[in-house]
Order: structure tokens, then sequence, then C-alpha cells
């Protein structure tokens, strides 16, 4: 690695240097800001930012942030370049180690939601199945899960936590919110909590089992407090209104100069949650889903509502109304077609 060479062209973006690279492999390489942080670029697409040894790191984390693992996913990924930007101009030194990540370079060139094979369900090691083999996006969840692995070796002695970003395809009766990706016996910590209201997030869906999405992966394997957060509604470069995103740019930049939460942040807000009660997976052969194509997000059914069936199975909706997360009919047999959820209750 070169250290005196820089990440890109003066005149370019991260994002621009990686749109402009997707399916290239350059050279890893590494920049000193003045202040003696260094930024190295292990892969098109991946920064991993590390403050000089004599800053303080007072919230003591490590975060990884991942925005594109979706390619036509974008608002988060203008946000995260935003925010890189700031750092590569020295507008405010950088308190913790960061790992940040664009999931799916060639996808987002494309504009589309992945190339072969949906990446986010690739991960803990699904990427080494064989149905998989040789497709690049299989390749890359796993040179992913291998940086990621590697910092969290490195700054083992810090708080790991991982905000996956990604905007939905539909539109949402509650637009912003996380998905808690399931681990045996653990509760979302309180100050987690604080920091999704602090982004504008004020909905969590807590899953009820452990899956291959990358932020199960950095919470099963790595021991992160990791999350997925959708922040909007999917569109293209350029056609973000990024105002709706200003509470997640805001409490990152936070995180990242290692201030300390505003005393507001949770304050006179609560934060609704909900629980994953049933999977819909498509069966197969005579698999009948029975949600339309185009309803939102958080459309409640009531008891007994008939929401998909095969020849020897069906699920309905239970005793008390249930709402539908996702749904998308258009997924190989096997993957998930939507989540039936149930409100839990205010946080
Ligand atoms: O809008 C949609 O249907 C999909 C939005 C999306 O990409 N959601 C993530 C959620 C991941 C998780 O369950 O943690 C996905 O489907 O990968
Ligand atoms: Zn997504």
């Amino acid at each position: 690695m070169n250290a005196s060479s820089v990440l890109f062209d003066s005149s370019d973006s991260w994002l621009d240097h990686t749109l402009a690279n997707a399916s290239e492999s350059p050279a890893p390489t590494m920049q000193r800001l003045p202040d003696g942080t260094t930024i190295t670029r292990p892969l098109v697409g991946v920064l991993e930012v590390t403050p000089a040894a004599t800053h303080q790191n007072p919230n003591g984390e490590a975060l990884i942030v991942s925005v594109g693992v979706h390619g036509n996913e974008t608002a988060p990924i203008e946000v995260l370049d935003g925010l890189v930007n700031e750092i590569l101009a020295d507008d405010w030194p950088v308190a913790c180690p960061l790992l940040l990540v664009m999931g799916n370079p060639p996808a987002m060139v494309a504009g589309e939601r992945f190339i072969d094979v949906n990446m986010n369900r690739l991960f803990s090691g699904a990427h080494g199945r064989d149905e998989y083999r040789g497709l690049p996006e299989a390749t890359r969840a796993s040179q992913i899960e291998s940086l990621c692995r590697e910092f969290a070796h490195r700054h083992a002695a810090l708080a790991l936590n991982h905000y996956d970003l990604h905007t939905a395809i539909r539109p949402s009766h509650r637009e912003k919110f996380a998905l808690y990706p399931f681990v045996e016996g653990r509760q979302v910590p309180e100050r987690q909590c604080d920091f999704l209201l602090e982004a504008d997030v004020e909905t969590l869906l807590l899953q009820h089992k452990a899956g291959t999405t990358f932020s199960s992966f950095t919470s099963s394997e790595l021991g992160a407090e990791s999350f997925t957060i959708e922040l909007g509604k999917v569109r293209p470069f350029g056609q973000n209104d990024l105002a709706r995103f200003a509470g997640i740019r805001d409490s990152l930049r936070r995180r990242f100069r290692g201030d300390p939460p505003p005393a507001s942040a949770a304050d006179r807000r609560s934060l609704s949650v909900f629980e994953v009660v049933h999977e819909i997976l498509n069966t197969g052969e005579g698999f009948r889903f029975f949600i339309p194509d185009d309803v939102a997000n958080f459309t409640e059914y009531a008891p007994g509502t008939l929401i998909w069936e095969d020849g020897s199975r069906n699920y309905r909706v239970g005793a008390v109304p249930e709402a539908i997360v996702f749904p998308n009919r258009e997924v190989p047999i096997g993957q998930r077609v939507g989540l039936m959820i149930r409100e839990q209750g205010v946080r």
C-alpha cells in the first residue's frame, strides 16, 4: 500500500470513484489527513478510517456503516458520501475507527437492487453455497465479511456497532424503521433506542430468528449491536430529497465525532416496537400470495385474513391484527416474500 497516494482524484468523491471503478480492482491505497487520521481503501467502495493515536474516543466505539447493499437504494449512499467529503475536507476530526462500505457497486451503476442475486441474503457464509459459486455478489459478500472480521479484531477492545442503511421498495405507513437482528437472549440497549430516535427512526422491528443479512452477520458472528435501517423510499441518484435524511446524517456525524448524545434526543418521543410473528417464504409450486403488489409497509390485516397458501399449507392472521412489511412475490423459491408483524408496545 502506498502511503503517499491519494484515495481518488481531487475532483472526485468517494461515490464518483466507486461508480467509475465498480467492476475493477484498483490497488489498495491510503491517505493521511493533516490531523494524523488515516483513510485506507482496501477495496473499491470500502474505506477504513483510523483516527490518530492521540485522538480521544469518548464513546469507546468502532462503527461499521454500510449503504448500497442494494444498488438502487441511493439516498443512504449520498448521505454517507457527503459525510466522507466532510472528513476528507478536514471539516471535523474523526474520533472513532470507522469501516464504511458501499455494498454492491455494479448494482449501483446499473440502478438495480442487485445484478445476479440479492447480496443481503449472502452473509453468514451463505455466499459459499454451491448455487452462488462464482457470482460477483457472492465474492463481494465474502470480501466484506473478511474486512468486517479484521476490523472487529483490530478494535476488539471497543464496542462494535453496525448500521446497514437501506430504503424500501414500497411506500410505508411508517417512513423510517429499523430491524434488530435476532440473537438469542439479548435485548435492545437503551442507548441504541435513543440513537434511533435521534436519527428520526421511531419504529423498531425485532427479528425472530437469525438470518443471512449483513446486519445479522455482524450481530451473530462479530457480537456487534447492529441494525438494518429503512430510511424512506428507493429513488435514483440525484432524485432524493436529502432534507428527509438529515436525522441519520446528523446523528452519524455526531457519532463519528465522538460527541455525547444530545440531551433532548429521546425526550418527548418514543419508539414503537413490533415483533415478527411469521416469515412468509416462497414455498415453490402452488404458492399463492394474497397481498396486493402495491400495498404499503405496515398495512394491517384483520384476524383470520388469508395471507398465503400452497397445496398443503397456509397462513392466516392470528387472534390480533398483524401488519405486513417488505411484501415482494418476485423472489426465488425459499426466499422471503414478506414479514407478518405485530405491535409489542412502546419504549
Ligand atoms: O422494500 C423492500 O421490500 C426491501 C427493503 C430491503 O432491502 N430490506 C432489507 C431488510 C433486511 C433485514 O431484514 O434486516 C432486505 O430485504 O434485505
Ligand atoms: Zn435494501
